[in-house]
């Protein structure tokens, strides 16, 4: 019997140092349906002492190479997953289903995550999941302010958890939460502490699961509507990391909309840390979710229905120091050019 070919699915775990990533890992992996759960732990200098921590709960764990996972990407972490796999192969390891990888505290999570679509080794076996970022109620605010590699790891989350809640007062939490929010309106965000279970939702309800796109997608509209829609003011003395939405009521030309993003991410790509799009394009009679991570774009995906019954445009931008006007009049001018021939050129990009 040919056994299907389904990748192992990876979860990307960062947050600062110290904001509490081992503690919610341990927490995780104590859930029944995590069980099937492997971890790859990357540490910043010389003694690994989270994977001490961790073995206390599962054997199962490699730990890379002392470095910064992000600055050999390439070589560590493939290096890790491929020995993990292979020993999961060779039964040294009982099988799972998938990877936890936590990043040091100062990791920038961008190369991790864009390495999942740029290698076809790594895809053929891996599939990325959710990217949970933790920020500790009691430092977060700061570490935002101070530190760059903070601002990405919450832009780039597809969860947000708030460590420490209860170290802080309900003020405290809520105010860091607000700003979580208006830097990712998009990722649902979990106050946790560490006397109580962690949900394995926060891993299973995976952001990139067809099945589940249209859910996520209508909680994410939502969120970037309430946070950033209608504000035209709170981003502009804030130059580090803002979100906006482009949008339109009528279907989209796939070829000039298509040119415009590839120009957009070509002159804007290290700028641009997430976008997340709904698409109405003309001639496709299913919504498109396209999803891109600086200068890389997903393949998009169809939906089966319209979240709100209603077919529109929404574009979620999540960017640092970006020129949103001009940003939105590029997308407007585009827009206006010609009709044609649309559908067939949407059908000729996207085909397998
Ligand atoms: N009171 C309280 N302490 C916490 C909570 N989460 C983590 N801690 C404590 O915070 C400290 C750091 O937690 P870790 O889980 O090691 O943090 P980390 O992000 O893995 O740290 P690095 O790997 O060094 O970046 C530990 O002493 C934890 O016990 C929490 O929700 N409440």
């Amino acid at each position: 019997m040919i056994r299907e070919h389904r990748p192992v699915t990876v979860n990307l775990l960062t947050g600062f140092l110290g904001s509490g990533k081992t503690s919610l890992l341990k927490r995780l992996l104590c859930q029944p349906s995590l069980e099937d759960t492997a971890v790859l732990i990357n540490e910043f200098g010389e003694v690994g002492l989270d994977h001490l921590l961790i073995e206390e709960v599962d054997q199962d764990v490699v730990l890379l190479k002392s470095g910064c996972v992000c600055c050999t990407v390439r070589g560590d972490l493939r290096d890790g997953l491929d020995r993990l796999f292979g020993r999961m192969l060779r039964g040294e390891v009982p099988r799972f289903s998938r990877v936890v990888i936590e990043t040091t505290g100062l990791a920038d999570p961008v190369p991790i995550v864009a390495s999942f679509s740029a290698d076809p080794a790594l895809r053929y076996h891996f599939q990325l999941g959710n990217v949970v970022t933790v920020i500790d109620a009691v430092n977060g605010m700061a570490n935002l302010a101070r530190h760059p590699e903070a601002l990405k790891q919450v832009a780039l989350a597809d969860r947000l958890v708030v460590s420490k809640t209860d170290l802080v007062g309900p003020e405290e939490v809520a105010a860091l939460c607000r700003r979580l929010a208006a830097l990712n309106p998009t990722a649902a965000i979990h106050r946790s502490s560490e006397d109580e279970p962690a949900p394995a939702s926060l891993l299973l309800d995976d952001v990139h699961d067809p099945a589940r796109k249209g859910e996520e997608v209508r909680r994410w509209l939502a969120a970037a509507e309430r946070e950033a829609l209608h504000d035209d003011h709170r981003h502009h003395h804030d130059d580090s990391i803002a979100t906006f939405c482009l949008s339109t009521d009528e279907p989209l030309d796939w070829a000039p909309f298509g040119l415009w993003l590839s120009m957009l991410l070509n002159r804007h790509g290290s700028e641009i840390l997430r976008l997340k799009g709904l698409l109405w394009v003309e001639g496709v009679d299913r919504p498109v979710v396209v999803q891109g991570v600086q200068h890389l774009v997903h393949k998009p995906v169809h939906l089966d229905a319209w979240p709100d019954g209603k077919p529109v445009t929404r574009l979620v931008v999540i960017g640092r120091g970006l020129d949103r006007a001009a940003i939105l009049r590029s997308f407007r001018a585009f827009n206006r050019l010609g009709r044609s021939a649309a559908g067939a050129a949407y059908s000729a990009a996207t085909a397998d």
